[in-house]
């Protein structure tokens, strides 16, 4: 059962070439798989769907074998709670403490005060930023804001990560860093998807790539035919 599927989906925005054309592909649970490109090639729009920020002009988007199609209205909060997103601009809140950001989706989710907490200690320390809760964001390096922000998209326990650029502004050290971080969330039971343009970064991670080139899916790349 694949965990996402993109079936024949294509994407145009009004007054340009379509962003995406008939892309079709599927994942299965516990991969973690890149999508590459050029700008403007489509990578952002893709992951814009799968989190239901856009929708497809055409095609079907699977989540969990779930028509995204249907998920409409009150049902568009509950898929997203599936579904984590890191974006290059981590978009933390800078007047509330790293506590308080990764807290965020638990208590728009209804969890008691005393779950949260004990959850956003444990992301926290997963990301290497244990006892660092008081802070806010301004008092940390790029680095570890990225790191806040990984750490509010995995703290509900999404199936699905998806992830634009999440090493964009960051040296090669921190991004590498970054990426080990993801490498390791499937073996947790989430699915990670990371669009970046950043190719020697993707091929040093020897993960499946799928490759967009003005809005066509034109090379789906398995691991071992990754060229060192
Ligand atoms: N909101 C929008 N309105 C109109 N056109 C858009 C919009 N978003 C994206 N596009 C167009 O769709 C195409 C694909 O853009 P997209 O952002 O998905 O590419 P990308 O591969 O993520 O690029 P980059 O690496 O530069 O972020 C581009 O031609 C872009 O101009």
């Amino acid at each position: 059962m694949a965990l996402l599927r993109f079936d024949k989906v294509s994407k145009s925005y009004p007054g340009n070439p379509p962003a995406l054309s008939e892309v079709s592909f599927s994942v299965e649970p516990g991969e973690m798989l890149f999508v590459t490109g050029h700008s403007g090639a489509g990578k952002s729009t893709l992951l814009r769907l799968v989190h239901l920020s856009e929708r497809p002009s055409r095609g079907t988007v699977l989540v969990n074998e779930r028509n995204l199609a249907k998920v409409r209205g009150r049902k568009v909060p509950l898929h997203r709670r599936q579904v984590g997103v890191v974006f290059q601009d981590h978009r933390l809140l800078m007047d509330r403490s790293v506590h308080d950001n990764v807290a965020l989706p638990l208590l728009i989710a209804g969890l008691p005060g005393s779950e949260v907490g004990k959850r956003v200690r444990t992301v926290l320390d997963r990301v290497g930023l244990g006892g660092r809760e008081r802070a806010l964001p301004a008092q940390l390096s790029t680095g570890e804001q990225q790191r806040v922000g990984i750490a509010r998209a995995i703290v509900g326990q999404p199936l699905l990560l998806v992830a634009d650029e999440p090493t964009g502004n960051l040296d090669p050290q921190l991004a590498a860093e970054i990426m080990q971080l993801f490498a390791e969330l499937p073996a947790g039971g989430t699915t990670v998807l990371v669009a970046s343009h950043d190719l020697m970064l993707v091929k040093r991670m020897r993960r499946r790539v799928l490759v967009l080139d003005h809005g066509r899916l034109v090379d789906d790349i398995a691991p071992e035919d990754l060229a060192a």
